[in-house]
């Protein structure tokens, strides 16, 4: 249903939300359309001629030999990267400081940026470089937008019309519908001269920087009258043009419940505020002559007793009361398509207190129809919350918590984790850094949402074999029977199949006991075989009310697949993933499972290849890890072993011949040294292979790409190479892999299974469903699967971590021999590449350069 409001009403927000100047506007988001940002790959090889010096490249990066004089009149180039549309933004950091070397940069770059047909020029300018300002207007560039530290100016190169986007046009400002059980709303008299001075109005004002809508609106009742509230529903908005600035400006009006009444004004600028009856505050005359305003309020104040069912309102504003002068248009916010859930996500936490997360927000996923669940508070903190039983079953019972009567736990302090206690994502902040993504701390809560009989628990492992699921196994159900009293727990046989193909295992204390200590999982897995609804199937006629579901990427996706099917059908099940994989290529959380073991059980193969290599001329050992995408595994083992001389993983592309190839490092580490070892990871060097083995695009039965043996193929590439050099040579390979990931799990993943099991099971008692416990900078945390399964974990080849690898091992960074342009018309000379730069593409495929 839409209404539509003449904005009389709102007309008065928009007066004094304007002259409320202090309050922040919102900024240009960082111009959207870049956020992307790859690294510039200019070839400067067609200017060097113009600069006479050697220049070279490194994929993106301008070089000029510090052995070669570069005549006096060379001009600089700007640093820039590329945005997506052919542009260029220029790095404000590394403009020169003189005038005359700005402009002779500035006309060289525009003039090398033009010959290669790129567009929009950006220049930010910051405070201590306004004297470039001038120079760059006369250069061609305009005015774009200005903020407190820079001023953005703009040049269109090409003899065309300007296709760059205008400056930011609107502001953002909040409205507060508070009203109370009584029919009071929460009303301020504004201190303002405008038109809607003397009338009672909502609390308004301005969102801050990267600040949510709903936590703006209540952070404005609290400012202005004291009163803490939580969000409730978004109920309206109107867009009006030509406001501040001549910017157009939006208002959302958030429909608020009131947690406290007492009134403090804040006296800067508020006149006064109280709760004012419904009918007095729509009666007032300068909200009656407007018939659709009241239309709003009415049918706004009518739902407010039933919010569930509230629709979102469609807000037109009226020219009536409002300067001829502004135009208008109308939005529709449409937030129907999440309506009906809203309610599920109550104001309550599922503690049955009010949380005191100031806000709570369902907004739709990027993928599919996933909810997210976040909560905003101030300084730019967002919980991303997991779901909970009660978001979408109303009136679960609620029992204390069984651990408090258990003499283990019964002495320790603070035993029950707080509700409100989050772990931040980001722990390395800037002063002024917004606090960030935070997650649920993970362990036992004062309330749970299963009597310990009724729990009927099932466990699942799928995916490739790792350290350590016996472990967490155990620990589920040691947990659920010890901790909870549960005793009914189910194995899955044999992955997710199992849960319709096959026979279920009853798992006991006794069935588990020593099953830490040997390696594999007692209860199979399986690849394939996710079928949701014969899944849920499964687990509704079986009375399963909880499901731990051990797994990898893949199986986290399937978790998440089920708990949504789960959600649909409205059954108390809590679904719980436990992140595991030797690959270790689970996003956010700090490691998964198994992987130190892998790391460890990985040095017996290395210490074997080295032991090899050193007892033969020309030895070469030669180790394959595992590691489908992603070379964690082969980068880790390679640190702790330091008997490796080259270690080549996915993320890092390598080339065999010609300079900076992977012969010329073994033919020169052989002689320098007599020996040597080679890690790979098993998905490293895939594009070399389809090179010569015709490209497969074959699969698992999960969907995982099915590769090449690259350990075989290298061995062999290196023996040609050296016979056809007729050098003595001998390479012994070592492919351990699967002996790797079938070993039971070290100490310290022991230890840490045994922590997530526990997490998993304190979760899942609170009726917390749709998460995987992972640790996250050290703390158990719960996650949403949203948050896990929207990226693969990667080594990042411009982060410190593989730059301590390339200086540990020496080995070359392996840019591309094409990356090095000689000017061998001007000097003759040719200049290797400088080793402290690599160069890579990150996760996003975005072109980074990184020194080392
Ligand atoms: N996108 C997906 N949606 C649903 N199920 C999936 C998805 N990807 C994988 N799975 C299922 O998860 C299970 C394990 O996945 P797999 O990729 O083999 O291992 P891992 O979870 O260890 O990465 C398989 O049964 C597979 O069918
Ligand atoms: O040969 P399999 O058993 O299908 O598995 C091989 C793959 O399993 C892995 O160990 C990863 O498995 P998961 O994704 O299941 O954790 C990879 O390193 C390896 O490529
Ligand atoms: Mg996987």
């Amino acid at each position: 249903m839409a209404t539509l409001l003449n904005g009389s009403l709102y007309s008065g927000f928009y007066d004094c939300q304007s002259f409320l100047k202090k309050k922040h506007r919102t900024s240009w988001p960082n111009m959207c359309s870049f956020q992307r940002l790859s690294m510039a790959k200019f070839d400067w090889s067609s200017i060097s001629h113009r600069v006479g010096g050697n220049l070279f490249t490194k994929k993106g990066i301008n070089v000029f030999s510090p052995k070669i004089t570069v005549p006096s009149f060379a001009p600089e180039f700007l640093d820039a990267i590329e945005d997506e549309y052919n542009g260029v933004i220029i790095d404000p950091e590394s403009l020169p400081s003189s005038a005359n070397a700005f402009v002779s940069a500035l006309r060289a770059s525009l003039s090398y940026w033009k010959s290669k047909g790129k567009k929009g020029v950006w220049l930010k300018i910051l405070p201590e470089q306004a004297d470039l300002v001038p120079i760059a207007i006369q250069e061609g560039f305009s005015y774009h937008h200005a903020e407190r530290g820079y001023v953005m100016l703009t040049h269109w190169i090409p003899c065309e019309p300007c296709m760059l986007p205008d400056s930011p046009s609107h502001q953002i400002g909040v409205g507060g519908f508070v009203i109370n059980d009584k029919r009071e709303v929460l009303v301020v008299k504004e201190k303002c001269p405008c038109s809607c001075s003397g009338v009672w109005k909502f609390p308004t004002g301005y969102i801050n920087k990267s600040e949510e809508i709903f936590s703006a609106a209540i952070r404005e009742v609290k400012e202005e009258t004291g009163v803490d509230t939580i969000f409730q529903q978004m109920v309206a908005f109107r867009h009006v043009h030509l406001v501040a600035f001549e910017n157009s400006d939006i208002l959302f009006v958030c429909m608020l419940e009131p947690l406290s009444s007492e009134i403090t004004i804040d006296d800067k600028e508020i006149q006064d505020a109280k709760w004012m009856p419904l009918d007095e505050f729509v009666g007032q005359s300068f909200y009656v002559d407007d018939h659709m305003s009241r239309k709003v309020i009415d049918s706004t104040t009518s739902s407010s007793s039933s919010i569930s069912s509230l629709k979102s309102r469609f807000l037109e504003p009226s020219v009536s009361g409002i300067s001829s002068l502004r135009k208008f248009s109308s939005v529709k916010f449409n937030t129907s398509s999440s309506s009906g859930s809203n309610s599920s996500f109550n104001s309550s936490s599922p503690s049955g207190s009010p949380t005191r997360f100031p806000t709570k927000s369902v907004l739709m996923g990027s993928a599919g129809n996933l909810k997210q669940k976040t909560v905003s508070g101030p300084a730019g903190y967002v919980l991303e919350d997991v779901p909970h039983l009660s978001d979408y079953i109303p009136d679960l019972p609620i029992y204390p918590n069984p651990l408090q009567d258990n003499p283990a736990y019964s002495v320790v302090k603070q035993y029950f984790v707080h509700e409100d206690d989050t772990v931040p994502q980001k722990i390395v902040v800037h002063k002024t850094s917004p606090r960030g993504i935070h997650f649920r701390r993970a362990g036992p809560r004062q309330k749970v949402y299963f009597e310990s009989d009724e729990v009927h628990a099932c466990i699942v492992t799928c995916g490739g074999l790792c350290p350590g699921l016996n472990t967490v196994i155990r620990e589920i159900v040691c947990g659920l029977y010890h901790m909870y009293g549960v005793k009914r727990v189910l194995g899955i046989d044999g992955g997710y199949r199992g849960f319709y193909a096959k026979n279920t295992v009853p798992l006991t204390p006794k069935v588990v006991n020593d099953i830490h200590k040997r390696g594999g999982t007692i209860i199979g897995t399986s690849r394939g075989g996710h079928d949701k609804s014969k899944i849920v199937d499964s687990i509704q006629d079986r009375g399963i009310n909880q499901v731990f579901i051990i797994g990898g990427d893949g199986t986290q996706k399937g978790a998440s697949v089920i708990f949504e099917e789960v959600r649909k059908r409205g059954l108390k099940v809590a679904v719980a993933g436990i992140p595991k994989t030797i690959d270790n290529d689970i996003p956010v959380i700090d490691k998964s499972f198994g992987f130190d073991s892998a790391v460890e059980e990985a040095q017996r193969a290395i210490n074997a290849a080295h032991v090899e290599a050193e007892s033969m001329e020309n030895g070469i050992g030669l180790v394959k890890l595992m590691g489908r995408y992603c070379g964690f595994i082969a980068m880790y083992a390679t640190l702790a072993s330091r008997d490796v001389d080259c270690c080549l993983i996915p993320e890092s592309p390598f080339y065999l011949e010609g300079t900076g190839g992977l012969f010329e490092y073994i033919e020169k580490r052989l002689k320098e040294n007599g020996h040597m070892v080679i890690v790979i990871a098993e998905g490293a060097g895939q594009e070399l292979l389809s090179e010569i083995i015709h490209s497969t695009t074959q699969q698992d039965a999960s969907g995982n790409k099915l590769l090449q043996d690259v350990g075989l193929w290298l061995s062999q590439r290196i023996k040609d190479y050296f016979k056809q050099r007729k050098m003595v040579m001998n390479l012994k390979y070592i492919d351990p892999t699967y002996m790797i990931r079938a070993i039971p799990s070290n100490a310290s993943d022991n230890v840490y299974c045994t922590l997530l099991a526990q997490s998993a099971v304190h979760g899942a008692m609170a009726g917390y469903t749709g998460f995987t416990v992972g640790l996250v900078n050290g703390r158990q945390t719960y996650i949403p699967f949203y948050r896990i399964n929207e990226k693969q974990n990667k080594v990042v080849i411009t982060d410190r971590m593989w730059a301590r690898l390339l200086s540990s091992t020496n080995q070359p960074s392996f840019l591309s021999a094409k990356d090095v342009v000689e000017d061998k018309k001007e000097e003759g000379t040719s200049c290797p590449l400088l080793d402290d730069q690599i160069f890579s593409e990150d996760v996003s495929g975005n072109k980074k350069i990184s020194h080392v």
